[in-house]
């Protein structure tokens, strides 16, 4: 099509190209096509075809535009948020009363005996169901009665999916909520209490879950089912993506912050010629080990309780890897590359794993605005953010003059995030 065609006529013509491709990729796979039907498919693997791939991801933004250009400014405007926030409200009374476990998997089921088995009023209970409906998830095919769709189906029997709605009414909701004060009252702070977080919640992010273990229990199911996604990075993929078969027999790397030190773990099993040092907060400890002995690498990972803000206890290791850094402010990780730097020898390396952030413009819109919101969530929760190759740039060369970003490890081999070596 040519290129001074409407855009509408352009946006329709990419649809039905890449709608081609998807539905010739199932069939070609003998894959179930997607579709609203109370059976149809959770989720259809494109990712492992790139031709597929592509057009999927054309296709979301293309229809995305499409969407746009026909509602107009003033009516997306008008709505801005309309349904979404109330949407959110609805699914999140739904998932609490266990509305999703209690439809059936197969068949339907009436709204009066839906009330009776949940316990969400009977007037009530049709009001949020149909908004939810209204945007896919369930259906009332007659009028009374409910049967899944496949998205609700998808919050019937997982808890990691149900906490992603949890998640965003209970704590992102309320922070963002208090974006506005939060600048007001700490324009530029690089500390990390000065959150929207704790406006609302009077308390730190991580404090608020220490006194209330629920929220604690939750956010680490929303962790694991956002970070199972497909755009997420597993410890696998890391482990796939540096060359770590190219440092020395025995080297030694160092994982910072490294939690209970699976992304270790994972390097680990498939590098057996390299040696592990995780270090965390002494609580760790018993987990790590643990972790460590389950997946046959105790005799190569091993647990060290560090504050990472402390001199770095682990001299002229060849890598010290640290998956933390978008957790806290440039100043705060001044002070955590600090100490390492001052522990490095001249063949040392520092890899970051973390998110690029893109220039803007230079992916798609939707792609796009998912790391927007991540940079924002950072921001609202921790004080902290996201960053761009030159914020990288400047942030190292703030540790030390003496550090240069030598390479880059992104896509394929890494879907979101990045690894960014760093050498004297
Ligand atoms: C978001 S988790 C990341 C864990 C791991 N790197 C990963 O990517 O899965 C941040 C980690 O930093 C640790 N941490 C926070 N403050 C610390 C400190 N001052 N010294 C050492 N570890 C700390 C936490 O205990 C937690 O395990």
């Amino acid at each position: 099509m040519a290129s001074n065609d409407p855009l509408l006529s352009r946006l329709a013509e990419a649809i039905s190209r890449n709608t081609k491709i998807l539905v010739d990729h199932v069939k070609r796979n003998g894959l179930p096509q997607p579709s609203f039907e109370p059976d149809g498919p959770l989720r259809t693997r494109f990712e492992s075809d790139d031709a597929a791939s592509a057009a999927r991801l054309a296709l979301i933004e293309a229809t995305k535009e499409l969407h746009i250009l026909a509602l107009g400014p003033e009516e997306t405007t008008r709505f801005f948020c309309f349904n979404e926030i109330y949407l959110l409200g609805a699914m999140q009374v739904l998932c609490h009363f266990k509305v999703p476990q209690n439809v059936p998997d197969v068949g339907e089921i009436s709204f009066h005996e839906l009330s009776s088995r949940t316990g969400l009023s009977e007037a009530l209970l049709p009001r949020f169901l149909r908004m939810a409906a209204a945007n896919y998830y369930f259906s009332e095919l007659r009028p009374g009665f409910v049967c899944h769709t496949p998205w609700s189906r998808t919050l019937a029997h997982d808890e990691g999916m149900q906490a992603c709605v949890w998640f965003r009414y209970a704590e992102m909701l309320p922070a963002v909520s208090k974006f506005v004060d939060m600048v007001k009252e700490f324009p530029d702070s690089p500390e990390p209490q000065d959150t929207a977080f704790r406006i609302a919640f009077g308390d730190s992010f991580f404090g608020y879950k220490e006194k209330h273990p629920e929220h604690m229990l939750k956010f680490g199911q929303f962790v694991s089912a956002f970070a199972s996604g497909e755009t997420a990075d597993s410890a696998d993929s890391i482990a796939k993506a540096y060359p770590w078969d190219r440092l020395p027999e025995g080297s030694l790397i160092v994982d910072v912050g490294g939690g209970a030190g699976h992304i270790s773990a994972a390097i680990s099993r498939e590098h057996p010629h390299l040696r592990f040092q995780v270090q965390d907060i002494a609580d760790l400890q018993e987990a790590s080990t643990s972790l460590a002995k389950h997946q046959g690498v105790s005799d190569r990972v091993s647990f060290t309780p560090h504050n990472f803000f402390d001199a770095q206890p682990a001299q002229g290791a060849a890598v010290y890897f640290l998956r933390i850094l978008h957790g806290w402010s440039d100043v705060y990780c001044r002070r955590i590359l600090k100490p390492i730097t001052d522990a490095m020898g001249p063949n040392s390396r520092i890899v970051i794993s973390d998110i690029i952030q893109p220039q803007a413009n230079t992916i798609p819109k939707t792609q796009e605005a998912r790391v927007r919101a991540v940079d924002l969530t950072m921001l609202s929760m921790f004080n902290s953010k996201e960053r761009s190759y030159e914020d990288w740039e400047r942030l190292i060369a703030g540790v030390d003059s003496r550090l240069r970003i030598t390479s880059v490890v992104g896509r394929p081999g890494m879907r979101r995030d990045n690894l960014i070596e760093v050498q004297l």
